[in-house]
């Protein structure tokens, strides 16, 4: 029998309702989700990205902010921008649309945004902080992929899973919750000799490497769980991810799409790691009313 499809479009429509609902409890309150998106430079693929972010906040009642900058925009100034963004009670979440242009220091601008209001997950911090198993903000795609996982009824408990692919946005958080979901995990990479070996023995596989068809029906397991992360193109043009999804999915149980699989979740968890964020301020606040910036303790205050 054919692997069930995992549809990321319907689980983003049920994520979505939740998500609206919390943020019109916050709105009521007065304290209505922000999110800030800036763009810089003219990528078309991000410019469809950053309105689809834009028209996602206003379809689950979140007030956002559209900042786009020619290319020409200095680092300076967009570190400037974040300095405002992090000082604004209005706005709970900071995305800077990736890629950046070559002259502008991706780290040096992801680590200006405060930890509190990083809903990428993409800092030093945050990173450290999902190390930690602490309640910092989760990357947007690996987020999402533990969510359709959730979808499939596995109990990760004891099983292994196998992630192709050592990205820090990507397979490295990857890997790190499905550590926090009990799995036993396997990072396969660019230099790992035999892929199929480890793909072969997994009870789950995550491909996030950016190369069509890396892994193939004869590289799964019988009833295995497979999650494409990559958005790659064939020789038509035609959007596909890294799996060969045809031949995969006479072998797998479940199966994600390209497109309509991990790319809509990515959108999702950007609008649930805002409002979580909306949230974080507002219980604060509750707790104490003069603390209440969304902003980072300064030392010694906190
Ligand atoms: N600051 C960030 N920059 C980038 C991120 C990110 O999470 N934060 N991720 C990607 C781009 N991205 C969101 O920004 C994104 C990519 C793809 C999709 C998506 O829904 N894809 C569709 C297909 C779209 C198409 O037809 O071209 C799908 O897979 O079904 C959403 C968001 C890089 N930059």
């Amino acid at each position: 029998m054919p692997a069930q499809n995992i549809d990321g479009v319907l689980l983003s429509q049920q994520l979505r309702g939740e998500i609206a609902q919390r943020a019109a409890k916050l709105t009521a309150a007065g304290r209505q989700p922000g999110l800030a998106v800036i763009l810089v430079g003219e990528d078309p693929a991000s410019h469809v990205y950053v309105r689809n972010k834009v028209k996602a906040c206003g379809d689950v009642g979140f007030h956002s902010v559209l900042e786009k900058y020619d290319a020409d925009l200095t680092e300076q100034a967009l570190l400037d921008r974040i300095a405002a963004l992090n000082a604004d009670p209005s706005i709970h979440g900071i995305l800077v649309q990736m890629p950046l242009p070559k002259h502008i220091d991706p780290s040096k601008v992801i680590e200006a945004i405060a930890t509190s209001k990083d809903v990428d997950g993409y800092s030093v911090l945050s990173a450290g902080e999902l190390v930690a198993n602490l309640p910092g903000f989760r990357p947007c795609t690996p987020y999402g992929c533990m969510k359709l996982i959730e979808t499939t009824g596995i109990d990760l408990r004891g099983k292994h899973a196998v992630v192709i692919g050592r990205s820090n946005t990507v397979g490295k958080p990857m890997a790190l919750l499905l550590l926090q979901g009990n799995a036993t995990v396997t990072i396969c990479h660019s230099a790992t000799p035999d892929l199929g070996y480890h793909t072969r023995q997994a009870d789950v596989v995550v491909a996030a490497v950016g190369r069509r068809n890396t892994l193939t029906a004869d590289m799964v397991k019988p009833g295995a769980v497979v999650i494409d992360v990559g958005m790659n193109r064939d020789d038509a043009g035609k959007l596909c991810g890294d799996v060969d999804y045809a031949g995969v999915r006479e072998v797998a149980s479940h199966i994600t799409p390209v497109p309509g699989g991990v790319g809509p979740m990515t959108i999702t968890m950007l609008l649930m790691n805002t409002v979580e964020s909306a949230e974080r301020v507002h219980s604060s606040s509750q707790n104490c009313p003069s603390q209440a910036t969304g902003m980072e303790p300064k030392p010694g205050v906190a």
